[in-house]
C-alpha cells in the first residue's frame, strides 16, 4: 500500500526482495538492528514450525545448558534452552533450509545493493548452520551476553521466530537489546510467529532473553565477515600450534626425565 492506502500492482519476488533489502540495509545502517513481519509468509512459517515442533518430540535438541535457580532456599538446577545444528540439507528439514536459502538471498543481495557492495562496511562471504532454539518454558532465560565480542568472525545474526499466539504479558521470553550509543533505551522484541530480526553481532549489541513460561521456539543464523572470520581462523590455527608445541615440550621434557 503506498501512502493514500492503495494497494499497489503485486510485485513478483525480486522486487519483494530489493524492497526487503533496502529496508535491512537502511535500518542497519541507521539503528544497528532490524525487524521484518511475515518473512516467509503463514503457509511457508507453518511449515517451518512443523518441522521444528516435529524435531522436539523425536528428542533431536540437547539437553539445554543448566541454569541453576533459587527456589526458596535450595539451589535448583533447570535445564535452559535446548539447542540442536541444522544445515537445512536433508529432506527432513527441508523447510527450514528453504528458510535459510531466503535468509541467504536477502543477507547477500543487501550485501550487493548496498554502497560500494559492503553492508556495514562488510564482506559478507558464509555462514554458521542454522541453531533453532527452544526455551521450554518455566522461567527460563538467558543472561544479558553479546554473540561476538572478541571477533570471531560473526558480523549479522539473524533469528527467525515461531511462536504463534504469543502474549508477551503471559508468556514472556522478551528480547530485549540494549544497543550502544541508545543510551537508556532499549529494543524489545516480542518473538512473534514468522518475524525476522537482524542485528549487528557484537559489542554494539547486548541482549538478553527474558524468561519464558511457554515453549519458544527460534532459528539463528550468524553471518561471517570475510576479513574477520580470516584473521580469526588464522589466530586460533596460531593459538593450536603453540598449544601443540608447549605440550611438545612437555611430553619430551618428561619423556627425558627433566624435571
Ligand atoms: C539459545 N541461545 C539464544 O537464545 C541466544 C540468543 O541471543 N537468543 C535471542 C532470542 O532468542 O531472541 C544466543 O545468543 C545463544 C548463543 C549460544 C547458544 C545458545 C543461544
Ligand atoms: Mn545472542
Amino acid at each position: 500500500r503506498d501512502e493514500e492506502g492503495i494497494i499497489e500492482e503485486p510485485c513478483g519476488e525480486q522486487e519483494v526482495i530489493d524492497e526487503m533489502c533496502r529496508i535491512v540495509i537502511r535500518d542497519m545502517d541507521q539503528f544497528g538492528v532490524c525487524v521484518v513481519d511475515n518473512f516467509l509468509g503463514y503457509k511457508r512459517g507453518m511449515s517451518v514450525l512443523q518441522e521444528v515442533t516435529g524435531m522436539y518430540t523425536k528428542g533431536v535438541f540437547k539437553d539445554g545448558q543448566l541454569v541453576s535457580k533459587k527456589v526458596k532456599n535450595d539451589l535448583k538446577t533447570i535445564r535452559g534452552d535446548q539447542i540442536t545444528w541444522i544445515d537445512g540439507k536433508d529432506e527432513s528439514c527441508k523447510n527450514i533450509g528453504l528458510l535459510i536459502s531466503q535468509v541467504d538471498a536477502i543477507i547477500l543481495r543487501a550485501n550487493k545493493m548496498a554502497n560500494n557492495g559492503k553492508i556495514g562496511n562488510y564482506t559478507i562471504n558464509g555462514r554458521t548452520k542454522a541453531m533453532v532454539a527452544c526455551y521450554p518454558g518455566h522461567g527460563t532465560h538467558y543472561v544479558k551476553h553479546v554473540d561476538n565480542p572478541n571477533k570471531d568472525g560473526r558480523c549479522i545474526t539473524a533469528i527467525y521466530y515461531l511462536n504463534r499466539d504469543w502474549n508477551i504479558q503471559q508468556n514472556g521470553g522478551l528480547l530485549r537489546i540494549f544497543p550502544e550509543g541508545w543510551q537508556d533505551k532499549v529494543a524489545d522484541i516480542e518473538p512473534f510467529f514468522d518475524r525476522i530480526l537482524f542485528f549487528w553481532s557484537d559489542r554494539r549489541n547486548p541482549h538478553e532473553v527474558q524468561p519464558a513460561f511457554k515453549t519458544r521456539y527460534a532459528i539463528t543464523l550468524w553471518y561471517f565477515d570475510a576479513s574477520e572470520r580470516q584473521e580469526a581462523c588464522r589466530r586460533h590455527k596460531t593459538e593450536m600450534e603453540a598449544q601443540a608445541s608447549e605440550s611438545n615440550n612437555i611430553v619430551n621434557k618428561t619423556s627425558s626425565g627433566e624435571s
